[in-house]
């Protein structure tokens, strides 16, 4: 509590530098961290108003006690006070309420609540302690009434409410302050992770001076029949902007060659193509499933047999491929795919997409990226929430340009896992720079433009 009251006064320092903070604690630890906060924010000579409930926690009644010793005593916590304290105030903490919160809510904390949102339409900024007030922490559901912040000091690690749904907006900018307590003590609610792009640039390869195209990774795309025949395009652009050395489509139906640099084959039939394939030297990446047809999970089995780093996408992603996975591909369903693979309702994958992308991870084997505004990537030590992107992101392709990245990630050597992480949030950083330009009408082709930016930006940061 005290870490994380420490945390909380550095923030209130950084959004309202000057004026006076009000703080609102509620009863249980998220109001004793309110309590240290302020005690830290009057010691360093900040101006504070502390409303506070009962405390019926213990190192809540505890951190009263201190924030007396420093000459700060909590006034009753009212609506009719809060109003009256909010008035010119330079910064409100809301206290009120964290993962101890379970809904429906009660009127009188309802009440503050409303009295919270209607000081910050006066003016006054909010920032909030670990989530929002009014807001479970854990799988976003339909949010009800709820603070809305400017900043949340989140504690200890991500909460699903912090990431995805309508709820997520109620945050604003979210800091996270890892604690050091005893792993026990760590909220069940803060499961996910976030990586730093720093983390991102450090990982993605750097080739030497006398790199060839033999050496910068050779990818075959499979997919594509006809009606679908750009989707195994958009993927090997999106392999070749990722810096895939030889880029070659593999497809029953003749591909529209929009890029000379790609290379392209044309085959009769699967069951004649695979063999013919695996003799001829295997690639150091596949991609397989964009517009391929009815036949992709036969294409997929085969092609998983050869154990080749694999990304599969669209109709390669079949319940019946379930446990055919293995540690070098990578599953990218979106969630109505995930949805047909896990055989629950789409409502359900987007309801809680953390425990979706683990349940699918365990039934598919390898990496699963669960794609979505954010995505979920999950592999057998971890889940990650990515970072960024855009909606105008959401148009048809954008997953075939994904599948690309991965495959080309794969062919330089990275490792399932982070070729899956480095690939979605290099892809939703493109997609924000296409953004820049194009907004909503942004198409798959504008991201993988933007790639090697991407990648340029994410490497400056990680170096
Ligand atoms: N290791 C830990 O667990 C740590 C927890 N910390 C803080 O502790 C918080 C969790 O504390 P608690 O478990 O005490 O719970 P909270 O303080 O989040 O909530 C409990 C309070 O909310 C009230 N409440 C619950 N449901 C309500 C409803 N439907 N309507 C109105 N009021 C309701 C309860 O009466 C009680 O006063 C975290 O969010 C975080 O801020 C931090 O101090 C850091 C360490």
């Amino acid at each position: 509590m005290e870490e994380a009251g420490r945390a909380v006064a550095t923030a209130a320092q950084r959004l309202a530098p000057s004026g006076r903070v009000v703080l609102l604690a509620g009863g249980g630890a998220n109001g004793g961290d309110a309590l240290v906060a302020a005690r830290h924010l009057s010691v360093a000579g900040r101006d504070v108003q502390v409303l506070a409930a009962p405390a019926t926690h213990p190192l809540t009644r505890l951190n009263r006690r201190r924030l007396k010793a420093v000459g700060v005593s909590p006034q009753v916590l009212s609506p009719a006070r809060l109003r009256a304290g909010a008035r010119g105030a330079a910064l409100l903490v809301d206290g009120l309420l964290g993962t101890g919160f379970r809904a429906p809510l009660r009127p009188s904390m309802e009440a503050l609540i409303a009295e919270v949102n209607a000081a910050r339409a006066q003016g006054a900024p909010v920032l909030a302690i670990d989530v929002p007030s009014g807001l479970e922490a854990g799988p976003a559901r339909a949010a009800g009434p709820a603070v809305q912040a400017d900043a949340t000091v989140t504690l200890m690690g991500w909460k699903p409410a912090l990431l995805f749904g309508e709820a997520a907006t109620r945050a604003g900018a979210v800091d996270l302050t890892p604690l050091s307590v005893p792993r026990a003590w760590v909220a069940p609610e803060a499961v996910a992770a976030r990586l730093p792009d720093a983390l991102i640039g450090f990982w993605l390869p750097e080739r030497p001076a006398d790199a060839h195209k033999g050496t910068a990774g050779r990818v075959w795309v499979l997919g594509g029949h006809p009606g679908t025949a750009g989707a195994p395009v958009l993927a090997g652009v999106g392999a070749l902007r990722t810096g895939a050395g030889l880029v070659t489509l593999h497809s029953l139906a003749e591909l529209p060659l929009l890029h000379p640099e790609l290379m392209v084959r044309r085959h009769p039939s699967w069951p004649e193509a695979l063999p013919a394939l695996a003799a001829s030297g295997l690639p150091d990446a596949l991609a397989v499933g964009m517009g391929l047809g009815p036949e992709a999970a036969e294409v997929a089995r085969a092609v998983l047999a050869w154990k080749v780093p694999t990304v599969l996408d669209a109709d390669a992603l079949q319940p019946d491929l379930a446990g055919a996975g293995h540690d070098r591909c990578v599953w990218t369903p979106h969630p109505g795919e995930a949805a047909r693979l896990l055989d629950v309702p789409t409502a359900q994958v987007t309801g809680d997409p953390l425990v979706s992308a683990r349940a699918l991870q365990a039934q598919m084997g390898g990496v699963v990226v669960l794609k979505g505004g954010p995505s979920v990537v999950a592999w057998s030590g971890g889940l990650v929430v990515a970072r960024g992107g855009h909606p105008g992101m959401a148009t048809a392709g954008m997953g075939d340009t994904l599948a690309g990245v991965i495959a080309a990630l794969l062919g330089q050597g990275l490792d399932a896992a982070r070729a899956a992480l480095c690939a979605v949030r290099l892809h939703a950083r493109a997609g924000e720079r296409a953004a820049a330009r194009h907004h909503y009408g942004l198409v798959a082709g504008d991201v993988a433009e933007e790639l090697g930016g991407a990648w340029l930006d994410l490497r400056a940061t990680g170096r």
